[in-house]
C-alpha cells in the first residue's frame, strides 16, 4: 500500500494529511498555526509545514506529496529567489484602490473576458499594483511573482534563497496550475496562458511567472518522493470531496465559499461570480467572503463561549434571532465588494438582545452572505442538487441547521476532515499512479432543505443599509 501526503497550507495553519493511496484512508496526520495578520512572511508558512510534516511523522515512507494552499497570496521574489516583503493576503484590503484603478484602466467586461474576473482587493495582480505604487523600489526588484501554494512546492523541492537550499534560486522552476494562476487576474482559464500585458500593467514591468501544470502533472522529484502539481485550497477541496455537476460546495473556514465544479467557464461581468479554473481540467465558478469561521470566534468570544457554547445559545433562539441581525462585515467585505465597510447590529430590542439571540445572529448572519453567493452562482447557470458544507465551522450544529433553513437545498457534512488537504492527497496519487484516484467520501450527516424566509428577508434589509 503506498502512501500519498496532501497538504493544505491555510490562512490559519498547515495541515497535513498521508493516506492509503488505493483507498484514500487517512493513516496520519500534522498540523502547525500560522501567524495572525493580513501580511505574513512566507518562512512561516514553510516553517509550519516542516512541523505539520513532522507531526505526521515524516514522509520517509510517503511516495508522492502535493500542496493546495489559500489562493492569491502576493510572494515577490527578487533574483536571488529572496522573498522581497511579506506576502500580502488574499484578506488583505489595501489594495483595493489599486482594484478600482485596473477596472478603470481596463474595464470589468474585458477583464472578464480576458481573466474570467473583475479584480478585487483579494486577486493578486492588485497587490502588485500597490507594491507599483506604494513601495516603488521593492516593485523593481521583482523578478517572479509566485502564490503560497507555488512557493512552497519550490522550496519542497529543493529551492530557494542560495545559501538557504540545496538547489539554489532557479526561478524558471517555479510552478502552479491552472486553478491557482486563475486566482491572480493575469491568467485566462479557458486558453490556460498568462496574460502579460495585464501583468505588465499591473506591476509596472514583466516578471518570471510560474510554470502552469496540468491535472496529474507533477512538478518534480526530490530522492524518491513525486512532488505534485498543487492548487488553489477551494479546488483542492472539490478534488478531495470529488464534487460532481449537482454538487455545490460551501466552506467556512477564514474565508467563506461557495463554489461548483462546471464543465464551462464562467463570466459574470458583474464580478461577484469568479470564473476560476479547478484543479481537474474544468471550471470553478466561486464566490468568496472575507467574513466566515472568524464572525463566530469573535462572537463566542464575546459572550464568553466555546463553539459548542455557541451552538447551544443558538439553539435556546428562533429563525430570524427574535429580529436581531448581524450584518458581518468585521472585515470589511469582498462579496459584496464593500473593502472598507464594518460590521452592524441591527433589530435590538429589549426582547431581543439576550444572549442566545446575539448567538443565532452571528450564524444567520454569517451564511446570509454565502447564500447570497449560492444565488449569484445559481444565476450563472449551475443548478445545485445538494449543498456539500466543509471547512472548521461546519462542524458547528448551529451552522449546518441554520444552512438547511437558508440555503434551499438539502445540506449534506462530509465525514469531518481535511478536505482542502484531502484533494492535495489526490493529486499526490495521481501523479503516482497517472489516473485520478475514485476515493469515497462518507456523509456525516444529512439536513433536508428547512427553508425560512424570515431570516433572509430581514438580513437583505439591514444589508440594503450599505
Ligand atoms: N465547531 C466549530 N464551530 C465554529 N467554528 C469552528 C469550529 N471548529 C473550528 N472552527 C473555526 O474554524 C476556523 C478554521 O477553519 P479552517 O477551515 O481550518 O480555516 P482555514 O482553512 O481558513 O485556516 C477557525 O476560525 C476555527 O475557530
Ligand atoms: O480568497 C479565497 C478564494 O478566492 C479564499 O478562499 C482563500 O483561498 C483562503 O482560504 P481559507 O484559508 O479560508 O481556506
Amino acid at each position: 500500500m503506498p502512501l500519498v501526503a496532501g497538504v493544505d497550507s491555510s490562512t490559519q495553519s498547515c495541515k497535513v494529511v498521508i493516506v492509503d493511496a488505493d483507498s484514500g484512508a487517512l493513516v496520519r496526520s500534522g498540523r502547525a498555526t500560522h501567524p495572525d495578520g493580513t501580511a505574513v512572511p512566507p518562512a512561516a508558512w514553510w516553517d509550519a509545514l516542516q512541523t505539520a510534516i513532522a507531526g505526521a511523522g515524516g514522509l520517509d515512507d510517503v511516495a508522492a506529496i502535493s500542496v493546495a494552499g489559500q489562493q492569491h497570496g502576493m510572494v515577490a521574489l527578487d533574483e536571488q529567489g529572496n522573498v522581497i516583503r511579506d506576502a500580502l493576503l488574499w484578506n488583505d484590503t489595501r489594495s483595493a484602490g489599486a482594484a478600482r484603478q485596473l477596472i478603470e484602466e481596463v474595464g470589468a467586461a474585458e477583464y472578464v473576458r480576458r481573466t474570467g474576473v473583475v479584480p478585487v482587493a483579494s486577486f493578486t495582480a492588485t497587490k502588485l499594483r500597490w507594491l507599483r505604487d506604494a513601495e516603488p523600489d521593492n516593485a523593481a526588484r521583482v523578478a517572479a511573482v509566485a502564490l503560497p501554494h507555488d512557493w512552497l512546492t519550490w522550496r519542497l523541492r529543493g529551492f530557494g534563497p542560495a545559501g538557504q537550499s540545496p538547489l539554489g534560486p532557479d526561478l524558471a522552476e517555479l510552478t502552479t496550475d491552472r486553478s491557482d494562476a486563475s486566482g491572480t487576474a493575469y491568467f485566462s482559464p479557458t486558453t490556460g496562458d498568462y496574460d502579460r500585458e495585464l501583468l505588465v500593467r499591473a506591476l509596472g514591468h514583466d516578471a518570471v511567472l510560474p510554470r502552469v501544470l496540468g491535472p496529474g502533472e507533477a512538478a518534480g522529484q526530490v530522492g524518491s518522493l513525486i512532488v505534485g502539481p498543487g492548487a488553489g485550497d477551494n479546488a483542492g477541496a472539490a478534488l478531495g470531496l470529488g464534487a460532481a455537476e449537482g454538487d455545490c460546495v460551501v466552506s467556512i473556514g477564514t474565508s467563506g465559499t461557495v463554489f461548483a465544479v462546471t464543465p464551462e467557464p464562467v463570466r459574470d461581468a458583474t464580478g461577484t461570480v469568479a470564473g476560476f479554473a479547478d484543479a481537474s481540467g474544468v471550471f470553478l465558478p466561486l464566490v468568496a467572503t472575507l467574513n466566515a469561521a472568524r464572525v463566530l470566534d469573535a462572537i463566542a468570544g464575546l459572550l464568553g463561549v466555546d463553539h459548542a457554547g455557541l451552538a447551544e445559545l443558538a439553539a435556546q433562539s428562533q429563525p430570524g434571532a427574535h429580529g436581531a441581525v448581524l450584518v458581518p462585515y468585521f472585515e470589511g467585505e469582498r462579496t459584496p465588494n464593500l473593502p472598507d465597510a464594518t460590521a452592524g447590529l441591527t433589530g435590538l430590542t429589549l426582547a431581543s438582545t439576550t444572549r442566545p439571540h446575539l448567538a443565532r445572529a452571528a450564524v444567520e448572519g454569517m451564511l446570509c452572505g454565502l447564500a447570497d453567493g449560492l444565488d449569484a452562482v445559481i444565476a450563472q447557470g449551475v443548478q445545485p442538487r445538494r449543498l456539500l458544507l466543509i471547512g472548521g465551522a461546519a462542524l458547528n450544529p448551529a451552522v449546518q441547521t441554520t444552512a438547511a433553513q437558508l440555503f434551499g437545498v438539502p445540506v449534506h457534512v462530509p465525514t469531518p476532515g481535511e478536505y482542502v488537504a484531502m484533494g492535495g492527497a489526490v493529486q499526490a496519487g495521481w501523479v503516482l499512479a497517472g489516473r485520478r484516484p475514485a476515493w469515497v467520501v462518507d456523509t456525516a450527516a444529512e439536513l433536508a432543505a428547512d427553508p425560512q424566509p424570515v431570516i433572509r428577508e430581514q438580513y437583505a434589509r439591514a444589508r440594503s443599509a450599505y
